[in-house]
């Protein structure tokens, strides 16, 4: 990214070689929220993001959103029963997060803050990204299960994926990231 700014935010210049995981923290409202959504190109934004040399302004949003994938902390849903949207999903990755094959049936009415979590960070991870933008991606699960997405990112990461990880816990970040970024409440970008 080079000098990427939204709304105030930033500037921005960060590298993320592939399998890396930058932290990103900063008061609530410092704006880590809204320089996710200008790497996937879904705010209007200065500066430029580049994949293996390719530069995000010469690619159409979708197409880069496929390489490029956000995980909002709230995730969207567009069809009233689960199985729509983890069609890609298989019955081994739906284990591996805690769900029996029965949850496609279920409707997304019914799920729980940290269920919503766990599906849509797999519906994301089945797309194959190379970059998983995450946006606080643990804030609704237990011990247990924090441990069990921190393990499959891992292994993503083997593969090569990059991450940008958001979240307000340092020694979280700490643990999970090589780098850690940080917005100050003015907006102000540093990277370690
Ligand atoms: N489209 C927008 N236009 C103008 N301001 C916005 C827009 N979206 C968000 N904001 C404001 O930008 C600021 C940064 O929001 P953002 O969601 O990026 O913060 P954050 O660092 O992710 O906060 P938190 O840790 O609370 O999730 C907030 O003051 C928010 O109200």
């Amino acid at each position: 990214m080079t000098g990427l700014s939204v709304g105030g935010i930033g500037p921005a210049d960060f590298d993320i070689a592939a399998g890396a995981c930058l932290g990103l923290t900063g008061p609530s409202g410092a704006g880590k929220t809204r320089l996710l959504r200008a790497v996937a190109d879904l705010e209007p934004h200065e500066g430029e993001c580049r994949l293996d040399g390719r530069s995000a302004s010469a690619m159409p949003g979708p197409a880069w959103r496929r390489s490029v994938s956000f995980v909002a902390a709230e995730p969207g849903w567009w069809d009233a029963r689960v199985g729509a949207h983890i069609e890609m999903v298989g019955d081994a990755d739906l284990d591996e997060f805690g769900f029996a094959p029965a949850v496609r049936d279920w409707s997304v009415e019914r799920l729980s803050a940290g269920e919503r979590q766990r599906l849509a960070l797999l519906r994301h991870l089945a797309a194959g990204p190379l970059v998983l933008l995450l946006d606080e991606p643990v804030s609704h699960l237990d011990a247990d299960l924090i441990e069990v997405v921190i393990a499959r990112l891992a292994a993503c990461r083997q593969d090569g994926m990059a991450v940008i990880w958001v979240d307000h816990d340092g020694d979280r970040l700490g643990r999970v990231a090589d780098r850690i970024a940080r917005l100050d409440s003015t907006g102000r970008f540093s990277c370690s």
